[in-house]
């Protein structure tokens, strides 16, 4: 049975660089599902054509990682059908032997509900759009307005709309360094497969 750890979370929480973190050190592969979105966003025309034809070489395509790609990308991926077209594609990466990490919006939720492990990151709206910000080179307070935009978007949404599983470990990065969110983050994955006796 492969190991899935399932790292949900508002944007610029932290998930990505967690997810990163834990794959260099239990060896699995990681897909940031953002990335999909942002790629569908930024295809143009019709949204729901864009997914079902999604080629991984869109996921390198440049300024995929800008704020008007995240915008693009939330927008897109409040369409079911969008959603619906990358189901397949997500799940089959989550069942790689012997372990996958997948970090996004509905991972814990709708994509892998059986995840051995679920982490819900979040950090203070202020702190994220700082980190953001400095990681951009961009102004605090227009981050903070798109992070918060896009968050109550993706929270707001229909389909798969963004929110903790019930199950999930909530952990709160506004207080901690990379290390620090990372440490308590592999201290959960390791506590898992102790249990499963993996
Ligand atoms: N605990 C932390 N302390 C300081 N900076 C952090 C911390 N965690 C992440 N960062 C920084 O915050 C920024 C956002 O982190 P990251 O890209 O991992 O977030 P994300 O949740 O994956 O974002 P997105 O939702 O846009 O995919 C990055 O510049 C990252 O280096
Ligand atoms: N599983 C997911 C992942 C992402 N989204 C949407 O894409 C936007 C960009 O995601 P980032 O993680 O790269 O910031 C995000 O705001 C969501 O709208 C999603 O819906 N589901």
């Amino acid at each position: 049975m492969p190991f899935t750890i399932a790292i949900d979370g508002p944007a610029a929480s932290g998930k990505g660089t967690i997810a990163r973190a834990l794959a260099q050190e239990f060896g699995f592969p990681h897909l940031d599902t953002g990335l999909l979105y942002r790629a569908v966003g930024a295809i143009g025309g019709d949204p729901t054509t864009a997914a079902r034809g999604l080629d991984p070489e869109d996921l390198l395509r440049p300024g995929l990682r800008s704020a008007e790609a995240g915008q693009a990308a939330s927008r897109v991926a409040a369409i079911p059908e969008v959603r619906a077209a990358l189901i397949d594609f997500q799940r089959r990466f989550s069942r790689q032997e012997p372990g996958a990490i997948l970090d996004g919006r509905d991972i814990g939720t709708v994509i892998c509900p059986g995840a051995e492990v679920k982490l819900y990151v979040i950090a203070a709206d202020e702190t994220r759009a700082a980190r953001r910000a400095a990681e951009l080179g961009a102004d605090p307070a227009v981050m903070l307005a798109e992070l918060r935009e896009r968050d109550a978007r993706d929270a707001a949404r229909d389909t798969a709309p963004l929110r903790a599983a019930p199950d999930a470990v909530i952990l709160d990065t506004t207080a901690m360094s990379i290390d620090e969110a990372v440490a308590a983050a592999a201290a959960l994955v390791r506590k898992r497969l102790e249990r499963l006796a993996i």
